[in-house]
């Protein structure tokens, strides 16, 4: 990998477009792959190294100098080292007077530090103007030329102009600068690549949860009561059975917890008469997550549909329609044909399906390559309306498939009812608080709130004045 990199030749060393000189303290990884780069737009570059001689393996076309002698070749450097390493700068303090500090480090830990490092080495190099730049971008992409992740490059710093030709920097390599105001903003800026996914980590979480609990719920259901009570041994459901009843309904809990936070603030803006109060930060949180749970819930919705799939060639299935087949013929009998079974019985695979193809209708529209072609309102159409309308399919395939088997009392075993019916108390709840708020009377009076009306206008008095108890 490394040997590659030092064959590779800059594409345009001899452009005619010759770009200004940078110079890059240190010699690491992304030193090296930024160098790269930067000779392929035509910048020429100068590495500063703690062993000038020793460095190999450096781009070609480059110049490797001690740093004090590379300071002093371009009035833009860029500091590829740990933040640990930062303490030689303070020897070079006057001949960085005026320059264009660049820091891209990154910590281990969120927070690691008191200050960011940004504004450590505007401490350090109090004559440099310091930006922080590219740390969102790595070693490997920049070297391989692909850059799946994002391009954005987060840029902060306090010297507008300092500021300005980093960002020029940035777009010539084909990356796009994105500024971010002040160095205040470093610390942020180094917090986003620590964070791992933070929007997703709510729904992963609860959809663990809710996957334990109902796996265990089914499990004592169906695998230790058949065990305890009739010394049967049906531990094979924990594979296929148990699975395809605890994902549908993770799925569908998870699609019912979409919908309840926006329920939840038309209930706290009705309550308190205004739409000018914020919201807890629970509910805020919530609210910010529902594209996460959503598509996590689509995520086991599919599960769902390719585990019913399986379920004719199945090996217990297969034995149970033969076995009854050959009990039938023995017996000389045949069961007979219940038309209302047969309507059930299509009418909640109907329902699946349909509810299966809205839910996937959603996901599509949430990639941004589809929400960017369709303005707020076609968006919110789909994901507001057309999304109940998934949650009522779904409920409704839930609710008919239980059918006549539904809240009999012989299902329950050890006075537990089957985990369908836990899995409709949030999103039936969800459907008959959703039916209230757009009952005419109320539904005029949250339109009202949404448009600014308030029934105390006080609230928003004492909100301004600073004085609200939120
Ligand atoms: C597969 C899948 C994919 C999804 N993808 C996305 C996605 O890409 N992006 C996304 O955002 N969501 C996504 N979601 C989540 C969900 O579909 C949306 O958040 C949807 O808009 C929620 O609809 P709602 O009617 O509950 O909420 P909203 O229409 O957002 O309303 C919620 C609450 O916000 C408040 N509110 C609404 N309008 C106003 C106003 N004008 N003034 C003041 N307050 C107001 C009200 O209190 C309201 O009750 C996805 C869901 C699924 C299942
Ligand atoms: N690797 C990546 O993908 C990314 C890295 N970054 C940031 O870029 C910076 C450099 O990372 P990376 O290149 O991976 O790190 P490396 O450890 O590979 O390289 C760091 C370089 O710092 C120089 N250095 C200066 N003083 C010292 C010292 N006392 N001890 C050791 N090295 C020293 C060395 O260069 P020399 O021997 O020439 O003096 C060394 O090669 C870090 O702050 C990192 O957070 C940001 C985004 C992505
Ligand atoms: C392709 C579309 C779908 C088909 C063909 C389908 C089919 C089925 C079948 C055959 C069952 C009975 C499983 C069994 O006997 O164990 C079932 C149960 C169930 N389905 Fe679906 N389904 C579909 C989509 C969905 C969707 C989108 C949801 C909701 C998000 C959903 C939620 C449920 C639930 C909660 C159960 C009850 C699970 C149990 O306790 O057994 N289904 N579905
Ligand atoms: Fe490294």
């Amino acid at each position: 990998m490394e040997k590659a990199c030092a064959d590779v030749f800059p594409l345009t060393t001899d452009s005619s477009e010759k770009q200004e000189a940078i110079c890059i303290f240190g010699t690491g990884d992304f030193g090296k792959s930024l160098g790269l780069k930067m000779l392929q737009c035509g910048y020429s570059v100068i590495f500063g190294s703690r062993n000038p001689q020793g460095s190999s393996l450096l781009p070609r076309g480059a110049e490797v100098l001690s740093y004090s002698e590379a300071a002093l070749k371009s009035d833009i450097i860029i500091l590829a080292m740990h933040r640990e390493h930062y303490d030689f700068l303070t020897e070079l303090v006057d001949s960085l007077k005026g320059k264009v500090l660049v820091d891209v480090s990154n910590n281990r830990k969120i927070n690691q530090y008191p200050e960011s490092n940004a504004e450590y080495l505007a401490q350090l190099v109090p004559g440099a103007h310091v930006v922080k730049a590219f740390n969102t971008i790595s070693a490997w992409a920049l070297q391989s030329g692909t850059l799946d992740a994002s391009r954005q490059v987060f840029v902060c710093g306090n010297d507008s102009k300092a500021k300005h030709r980093v960002m020029d920097i940035a777009r010539t390599l084909g990356l796009t600068p994105l500024d971010q105001g002040s160095l205040a903003a470093a610390r942020e800026i180094e917090n986003y690549p620590l964070q791992l996914f933070p929007m997703w980590r709510f729904p992963f979480y609860l959809s663990s949860v809710l996957c334990v609990f109902f796996f265990v719920y089914c499990a004592i259901r169906e695998v230790i009561y058949s065990y305890v009570k009739e010394k049967k041994d049906t531990t094979f459901r924990l594979v296929v059975s148990i699975p395809n009843r605890v994902f549908p309904i993770t799925a569908l809990t998870l699609l019912a917890l979409v919908y309840l936070p926006g329920i939840l603030a038309a209930i706290l803006q009705l309550y308190r008469g205004t739409k000018y109060r914020r919201f807890p930060n629970w509910l805020d949180h919530w609210m910010l997550c529902r594209k996460q749970l959503g598509l996590v819930a689509l995520g086991f919705a599919f599960l769902h549909a390719i585990y019913t799939l399986v379920i004719p060639i199945r090996y217990y299935v297969r034995w149970r329609l033969r076995n009854g087949t050959i009990t039938q013929a023995l017996a000389n009998q045949d069961t007979p044909f219940i038309t209302s079974t047969a309507w059930l019985n299509d009418s909640y695979l109907a329902l699946g399906i349909l509810g299966f193809f809205l839910f996937l209708l959603l996901g599509i529209t949430s990639l941004p390559s589809v929400s960017n072609m369709v303005n707020w309102r076609e968006f919110r159409f789909v994901q507001s309306k057309l999304g109940y309308l998934t949650l009522v399919l779904c409920t409704a395939h839930t609710l008919v498939y239980g059918g006549k088997k539904f809240l009999n009392p012989l299902v329950l075993r050890w006075h537990l009812p089957s985990a369908y019916i836990l899995a409709l108390i949030i999103p039936c709840s969800v459907l008959v608080m959703k039916f209230i708020l757009i009952m005419p009377c109320i539904d005029k009076t949250l339109t009202r709130i949404r448009q600014g009306w308030e029934r105390n206008p006080k609230y928003a008095q004492s909100a301004l004045n600073g004085k609200s108890d939120i």
